[in-house]
């Protein structure tokens, strides 16, 4: 496995993430234990807005929450002078209870309610990305009502497929996301919205898909998008003072994984802004909103193996005590992650074998075929880069419990999310009157 940012193996041959030794962290905490390391995701924070500083455009980095959202990161995220991106009142919420500075954050999604919108209104937030016609017509009339002007950006689709798996694809135009460039709904949009006198139409938004490697489909999408501003600038003078790029900055999932480094994903953006926006009379500023670049790799998850079933001939299955319910990817994209024995790192891998969830679900394998040394029952293993779309997309299928997370930095572990408990997971459950427990036990 890829050992990102601090991670190391350690004289007693574990992984070690942060300076802890993750034996020492299972221990403490239990397994499945999702492990963050802080400094690493400082870094690739730091690394993307210097690369923005550097670009010779006035350029801004957001967080996608939906990566990663809990009140710590959020902290993080204002601690390193970030925008945040969030798409629901959840994410809403967990920002303002973190503190965050609303005119920091701006509001994304295809189905904002009336309550999310109001919320967000209520919390003075930056902007909206408006991303349909019903959307863009309820916040004119909540901002008539509040008697507010509400800057907003345009969600365009600009009909251009970046090459990842055709599920995470969202710039194509026949897309639930945002208006269609090529069907004129765009224009129009755009048109609707600079004649609001409630609306302050800032510019647009795009994002052509997730763990994206291929440089070019920036350049497309950018292309597209400059001569889409410049129709509306020049013939009718609608300004395009900010320009959203959107996330999809691929990473290092295993080995064989050579991403783009973060000076390479601004410098191709931003010399496709310089050439495609050249005509008008200056640049717009910039947003980038990457999510899984900020916190994927600086995520690994501890698993304790527990049973091991050989097929002889066919395929030995290992299985691990969490699964697709803590990380849904495998079973969802066919996602393929890496992982090491983390104690019992430095041992040579000669055994071939595939890992399981412990889910009633034949499709809940979290690697198909990796070399590992021998593996026994009580074993640690890790897998890395699951920092982000991991603990986000989880969930309590056969009612397992979601896992604690541990946020490691020079040699310190700090619980940031508690594990669930049985309690947790009824917690919500109700019993009608007519169905409540007997009081005595009757005799059949
Ligand atoms: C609109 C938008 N912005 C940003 C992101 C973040 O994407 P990523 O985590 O791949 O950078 C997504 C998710 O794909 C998205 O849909
Ligand atoms: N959830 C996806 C990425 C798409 C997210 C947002 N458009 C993943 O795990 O890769």
């Amino acid at each position: 496995m890829y050992l990102h940012g601090s991670s190391r193996i350690n004289d007693k041959g574990h992984l070690e993430i942060g300076g802890c030794d993750t034996v020492e962290l299972a221990k403490q905490y239990g397994t499945p234990l999702y492990v963050l390391d802080e400094r690493y995701i400082r870094e690739r924070m730091k690394a993307l807005k210097q690369a923005a500083a550097q670009s010779g455009l006035s350029m801004q980095v957001a967080y996608a929450s939906k990566a990663l959202s809990t009140l710590a990161i959020c902290r993080i995220v204002d601690e390193e002078g970030l925008f945040l991106d969030v798409v629901s009142g959840g994410e809403l919420f967990t920002a303002e209870q973190a503190g965050f500075p609303s005119k920091r954050i701006y509001f994304h999604g295809n189905n904002k309610s009336i309550d999310e919108l109001e919320m967000a209104l209520s919390m003075g937030i930056r902007l909206f990305v408006v991303d349909n016609f019903i959307e863009m017509e309820l916040l004119e009339t909540l901002a008539r009502e509040k008697k507010q002007i509400v800057s907003v950006l345009l969600r365009i689709t600009p009909g251009v497929e970046a090459h990842t798996h055709a599920y995470i694809q969202t710039g194509q135009e026949d897309s639930k996301f945002g208006f269609a460039l090529t069907s004129g709904l765009a224009h129009q949009a755009a048109r609707q919205a600079h004649r609001s006198p409630y609306l302050q139409l800032e510019g647009y938004h795009c994002h052509i898909g997730s763990q994206i490697f291929e440089l070019e489909a920036f350049s497309v999408a950018i292309e597209k998008m400059a001569h889409f501003a410049y129709q509306l600038w020049n013939e009718e003078s609608i300004p395009c003072k900010l320009f959203n790029v959107g996330g999809g900055f691929g990473i290092r999932y295993r080995e064989d994984d050579y991403p783009p480094t973060p000076e390479a994903f601004v410098q191709t953006i931003a010399a496709n802004i310089k050439h495609s926006f050249a005509r008008f009379p200056e640049y717009p500023e910039v947003w980038l909103e990457p999510g899984r670049y900020l916190v994927g790799e600086a995520g690994t998850t501890l698993y304790t193996i527990g049973t091991i079933k050989e097929i002889p001939g066919i395929r030995t299955y290992v299985s691990v005590d969490g699964g697709m319910t803590d990380n849904p990817r495998p079973a969802l994209y066919q996602a393929e992650y890496d992982a090491i024995l983390a104690n019992r790192a430095s041992e040579s891998k000669e055994q071939l074998v595939s890992i399981a969830g412990k889910c009633c679900e034949s499709g809940d394998m979290l690697i198909w075929d990796i070399s590992l040394p021998t593996v026994k029952t009580g074993d640690l293993l890790a897998v890395g880069s699951t920092g982000a779309y991991n603990y986000s997309m989880a969930s309590n299928y056969n009612r397992l419990r979601r896992p604690a997370m541990v946020l490691v930095s020079d040699g310190k572990a700090e619980l940031i999310v508690e594990r669930e408990s049985y309690e947790d997971l009824i917690s919500h459950d109700r019993i009608p009157k007519r169905l409540k427990k007997r009081q005595s036990v009757e005799l059949c």
